[in-house]
C-alpha cells in the first residue's frame, strides 16, 4: 500500500503566473522546487544566491529554516523522509551532501517556508562565506546531533553556530534535534538528552549568553518523532497560530470533540491543535489515518486514465476504533485536513459537528485570505524592488 506515490500533483510548477493565480484564490500549490547551490554560488554571491539570501520579502513570506549539523548526522535523511516520503531504509543509500540544498515548501497556506540543508563538511566560518547574510533571514535553525555517536564535537560546533547566529539575528529559534534515538534504550535517551541539554546550556552560560533559548527534541526517522518535532518547529513560524488554536478550541468545545489536529496532508506536519495536551499515540493514529485515506484514494479514487487527485473537496473518512472512539477526517483546504477524536456517543450528533465544521472551515478560509493579501502585496513590492536593481553588468533592467 505504501508503495503508491503519495505526493499530491504539483500544479503550476515553474509557471509563475499560474502559481500566483492559485495563491489569489487561496489554494497555494505544492511547489516541490528543491534547488541546490554549490558552495561557490553562495560564496560568490551568484545572482540566485544573492536574491535568496538578501531578499527580505522572500524570507518574510517564506521563513527560512536552516538544517545544520556535523557530517552524517542525518540532515538530508530528515528532509527526504518528511518532505519527499522517502522510506527511512532508503536513506542508507543517500550520498553525502556537498552543496547547499534549498527546498521551497509551500504545500499549504500556512506551511510556507524554505529549508536550507547545509553539508556537514562546509566551513561555515570561512571568511569568504557570508554567514551574516544567511542568518539574517532565518526563522529557525535546526541543529542535528547524532546521539549514537560521540557528540562532543557536535556540541562545540553547536555552540559556535548558535553564538554567531544569535549575534546576527537574536530572533532565530534554535531547535536542537537529538537524532537517531531509535538506537538508544529509553533510559539512555533521557540520560543523553539531559547531558546534551546541560552541556549546551553550560557552554552558553560560560560565554555569558544564558539568555539564548535552545529547544531540544528526541528524534528518529524510524518513527513519528521526526514529524512531531518538525511540526513544533514549523508552528513557531506560523504567525496565525494563536488564531488557529483559538478556532480549534471553539470548534471542539461546541461539538463535543476530544481532540482535533489541523494537518498538512502532504508532509503530515500538524500546523495547529487545540490546547489540550498532545500525546504521541494520538498523533501517530492521525498520521496513520491520513496514510490510509491517501493510499486508498490513490488506488481506488483516481480515474482510469490516472487523472484526478487523491485528496479533494470530497475527501473525508470515519474510522471507528474498538475503544469507543471515532476518528473523523475532513478536508479543510486543498492541502489541509482536520482530524478529530470523538467519543461514540458524541458522534451521534454528527449533524452538529458537521455544521460547526462548516463554520470553522469558513473562518480558516478568512484567516487564509488575509494572509494571501499580505503575501501578494509583499510579492508585488519585492518585484518592484528587483526591477529597480541594476543587472550584474550594470545595465538597468527593462521595465515590465
Ligand atoms: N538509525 C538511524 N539512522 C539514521 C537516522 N537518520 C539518518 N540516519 C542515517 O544516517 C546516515 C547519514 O544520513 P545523511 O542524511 O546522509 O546525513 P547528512 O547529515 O545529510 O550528511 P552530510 O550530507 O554528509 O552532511 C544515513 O545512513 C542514514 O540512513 C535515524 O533517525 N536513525
Amino acid at each position: 500500500m505504501s508503495q503508491v506515490p503519495r505526493k499530491l500533483p504539483e500544479e503550476g510548477e515553474g509557471d509563475e503566473e499560474e502559481e500566483e493565480e492559485e495563491e489569489i484564490v487561496g489554494l497555494a500549490g505544492y511547489a516541490d522546487g528543491a534547488e541546490s547551490f554549490s558552495d561557490g554560488d553562495a560564496e560568490s554571491g551568484g545572482d540566485e544566491a544573492f536574491l535568496d539570501f538578501n531578499d527580505p520579502f522572500s524570507t518574510e513570506v517564506k521563513p527560512r529554516i536552516l538544517l545544520m549539523g556535523l557530517r552524517r548526522s542525518g540532515k538530508s535523511s530528515i528532509q527526504k523522509v518528511v518532505f519527499h516520503k522517502m522510506s527511512p531504509n532508503e536513506t542508507l543509500f543517500l550520498e553525502s551532501t556537498n552543496k547547499i540544498c534549498r527546498e521551497d515548501v509551500s504545500n499549504s497556506s500556512f506551511v510556507n517556508f524554505q529549508i536550507w540543508d547545509f553539508p556537514g563538511q562546509i566551513d561555515f566560518f570561512d571568511p569568504t562565506f557570508d554567514y551574516e547574510m544567511i542568518f539574517r533571514g532565518t526563522g529557525a535553525l535546526i541543529f542535528v546531533i547524532d546521539s549514537q555517536d560521540d557528540y562532543m564535537e557536535a556540541l562545540a560546533r553547536l555552540h559556535l553556530t548558535v553564538t554567531r547566529a544569535y549575534k546576527v539575528n537574536p530572533d532565530i529559534n534554535f531547535e536542537i534535534f537529538i537524532h537517531k534515538v531509535d538506537g538508544l534504550s529509553d533510559d539512555h535517551k533521557i540520560e543523553t538528552q539531559r547531558d546534551i541539554h546541560q552541556r549546551a546550556n553550560d557552554d552558553l552560560a560560560d560565554a555569558g549568553l544564558e539568555k539564548i533559548h535552545l529547544s531540544f527534541y528526541l528524534t528518529s526517522i524510524y518513527d513519528h518523532s521526526i514529524f512531531e518535532a518538525f511540526s513544533k518547529v514549523v508552528q513557531k513560524l506560523i504567525p496565525q497560530l494563536p488564531t488557529l488554536e483559538n478556532l480549534l478550541n471553539i470548534f471542539i468545545s461546541n461539538s463535543g470533540i476530544e481532540k482535533a489536529f489541523l494537518f498538512d496532508v502532504v508532509s503530515k506536519i500538524y500546523i495547529a491543535t487545540d490546547s489540550t495536551p498532545v500525546d504521541m499515540q494520538t498523533y501517530e493514529l492521525c498520521c496513520d489515518m491520513i496514510d490510509v485515506v491517501i493510499d486508498i484514494s490513490c488506488i481506488y479514487g483516481l480515474k482510469d486514465d490516472g487523472t484526478g487527485t487523491p485528496y479533494d473537496k470530497e475527501s473525508m473518512a470515519i474510522i471507528k476504533l474498538n475503544n469507543t472512539t471515532v476518528l473523523y477526517l475532513k478536508e479543510v483546504t486543498k492541502f489541509l485536513a482536520l482530524v478529530c477524536f470523538v467519543r461514540e456517543e458524541s458522534f451521534e450528533r454528527k449533524g452538529l459537528i458537521d455544521y460547526n465544521f462548516h463554520c470553522f472551515r469558513k473562518a480558516i478560509q478568512e484567516v487564509f485570505e488575509v494572509r494571501m493579501k499580505v503575501v501578494r502585496s509583499r510579492k508585488h513590492q519585492s518585484h518592484l524592488q528587483k526591477n529597480k536593481r541594476p543587472t550584474p553588468n550594470g545595465t538597468p533592467r527593462m521595465p515590465l
